[in-house]
């Protein structure tokens, strides 16, 4: 049974700002690279530069199984889709590009939805 925030009528659903980020990350136009795992296959230098891989959808899997306890787990495992794209991408490179343009987006909604500086 969902435990019951204190003085409050309902539980309060701390993860549900995540949920609609999430979704809003996933619709953005250039979240083409980062939607599933980077295929191993096609890039086979990905996993021996890249310690701990993450993408939109393993995110989702996270979310909706209750693995993050707070936004700031959430928010980890977000900033590292950015931080693994910066570091096997090019600045000028289409993905390294929409990785800048994502992670901008992200922090942005960030400083909106909870005031983070
Ligand atoms: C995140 N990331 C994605 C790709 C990619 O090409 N994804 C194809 C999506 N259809 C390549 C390098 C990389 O770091």
């Amino acid at each position: 049974e969902e435990n019951k925030a204190e003085g409050d009528s309902g539980t309060v659903d701390v993860m549900a700002p995540c949920r609609q980020l999430l979704t809003e990350l996933e619709q953005h136009e250039a979240a083409w690279p980062f939607q599933m795992p980077v295929n191993g296959r096609r890039f086979p230098t990905y996993h021996k530069v890249i310690v701990q891989p993450m993408d939109l959808h393993t995110v989702k899997e996270r979310l909706e199984s209750d693995r993050y306890k707070t936004r700031d787990d959430f928010c980890a495992d977000v900033r590292l889709i950015f931080s693994n794209c910066d570091l096997f991408n090019e600045d000028d490179s289409p993905v390294g590009e929409a990785g800048h343009a994502m992670h901008t987006f992200f922090e942005e909604r960030v400083t909106q939805l909870w005031g983070d500086t």
